[in-house]
C-alpha cells in the first residue's frame, strides 16, 4: 500500500468521523427538541412565508416583524435581546403573529419547552403580590435562559399587568454581556397589548377619510405616537416604564383594525380548515353579522377576526 493512499484513507476516516460528530446533534435534534433547533435562514424564511400567506391586512406587521426577527437571528453578536411590543385592537392578530414567530423558530411552536407564555390575569392576578411576582418572574427567566439562550418569552395582556411589574425584567433586556454568568443576548421578548389601539385607529381613519389607502400608512406615521401613548397610559402595563424610557423596546408594532374584506378572508380560511368548500354566501353572511365602527362609517370590525369560528358553528353541523 502506498503511503499516500494510507494518508488519504486516514484523512477520509478522520473526515467521516468528524462529519459523524457534527451531524450527530442534527440527528439527535431531529428526534428530540433542541435549543437553537432551526438554522437562522430557515427560520426567517419560514416566518416570511407564513406571514405572507396567513396574516391579512397587516402590511406593517409583516414587514417589521420579518425584518426585526431576521436580522436578530442572523446577528451572531447581538448586544441585547430582541424586544417587540405588539399593539392593537382585539382580534387583529397579535397572538396569531406571536404563534407564527414561535413556530418559525421552534417546530413545536407554543408547545416548545423553549417558548414561555405569560398571561397577566392568569399568572399575575393580585396587585398585593407584586413583589412575589417580580422575584418569580426574574428567577423563571434566569432559569430558562440558562438552559436555552434562544428562549422566547411572550407576555400577553400587558395592559392588564400591574404597573411596575414588567420593570423587574429590565436587567435582562439591557445591554449587559453577562449577568451572574448568564447572557440574555439571544433571547426574544414579545409583549402583547390593546394599549394604543385608539391611536392606531385614529391614524387609520385619518388615511381612510383622506382617501388614502391603508397600505400607504408607514411605521413612522404611528410608531412614535404609539410609544408615547403607551408610556403615558396608566393602564398599559408600560406606564412610565423604564423599558420605554431606556429605549429597551426595539419595535412598537401597530396592528391596524380589520375591515369587512379582512373578516371575509378569515371566514374563508376557517371554512377551508374545517374541510368544507367555501360558500361565498355564508362568507358574506358571517362577515355581515360582525359589528363595525365608527358608528357613522362602519369600517372596522370591533372584534377583528375573533368569534369568526364560533359564528361558523351555526352554519355547519358538528
Ligand atoms: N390579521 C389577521 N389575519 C389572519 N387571521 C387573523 C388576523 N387577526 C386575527 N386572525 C384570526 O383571529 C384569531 C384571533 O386573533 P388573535 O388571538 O391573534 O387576536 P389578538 O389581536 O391577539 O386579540 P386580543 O387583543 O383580544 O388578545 C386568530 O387565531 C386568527 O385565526
Amino acid at each position: 500500500v502506498e503511503p499516500i493512499s494510507v494518508g488519504l484513507a486516514i484523512a477520509g476516516a478522520a473526515a467521516s468521523a468528524l462529519t459523524g460528530f457534527i451531524s450527530y446533534p442534527r440527528i439527535y435534534c431531529y428526534f428530540r427538541e433542541c435549543c437553537l433547533q432551526r438554522h437562522e435562514p430557515r427560520a426567517a424564511a419560514a416566518l416570511q412565508q407564513n406571514l405572507d400567506k396567513k396574516l391579512f391586512g397587516q402590511h406593517l406587521v409583516s414587514k417589521v416583524v420579518v425584518k426585526a426577527v431576521r436580522s436578530f437571528l442572523n446577528n451572531t453578536n447581538a448586544k441585547k435581546p430582541l424586544a417587540l411590543s405588539l399593539h392593537g385592537w382585539t382580534g387583529t392578530g397579535k397572538n396569531f403573529v406571536s404563534k407564527i414567530v414561535a413556530e418559525s423558530i421552534y417546530k413545536k411552536g407554543l408547545q416548545s419547552k423553549y417558548v414561555h407564555q405569560f398571561v397577566a390575569t392568569l399568572h399575575f392576578p393580585h396587585a398585593h403580590s407584586i413583589n412575589l411576582y417580580k422575584d418569580q418572574l426574574q428567577s423563571w427567566i434566569r432559569g430558562n435562559v440558562s438552559i436555552c439562550p434562544r428562549s422566547l418569552f411572550i407576555f400577553d395582556e400587558m395592559d392588564k399587568m400591574h404597573a411596575g411589574l414588567i420593570d423587574s425584567i429590565k436587567p435582562f433586556l439591557d445591554y449587559y454581556e453577562l449577568l451572574d454568568g448568564v447572557s440574555y443576548r439571544q433571547a426574544i421578548f414579545i409583549f402583547l397589548s390593546n394599549a394604543g389601539a385608539e391611536k392606531i385607529t385614529e391614524v387609520a381613519l385619518d388615511f381612510w377619510r383622506n382617501g388614502r389607502t391603508r397600505e400607504d400608512i408607514q411605521l413612522t406615521d404611528i410608531q412614535n405616537a404609539l410609544s408615547v401613548s403607551v408610556f403615558n397610559n396608566k393602564n398599559s402595563g408600560f406606564w412610565h416604564s423604564t423599558l420605554i424610557d431606556r429605549n429597551l423596546i426595539d419595535y412598537f408594532i401597530p396592528f391596524l383594525p380589520l375591515e369587512y374584506k379582512h373578516v371575509k378572508m378569515c371566514v374563508r380560511v376557517e371554512i377551508e380548515s374545517r374541510g368544507y368548500a367555501v360558500d361565498e354566501d355564508i362568507v358574506s353572511r358571517i362577515a355581515e353579522e360582525m359589528t363595525y365602527f365608527p358608528r357613522e362609517e362602519r369600517i372596522y370590525s370591533d372584534k377583528g377576526c375573533k368569534t369568526v369560528d364560533a359564528k361558523l358553528d351555526y352554519y355547519y353541523d358538528f
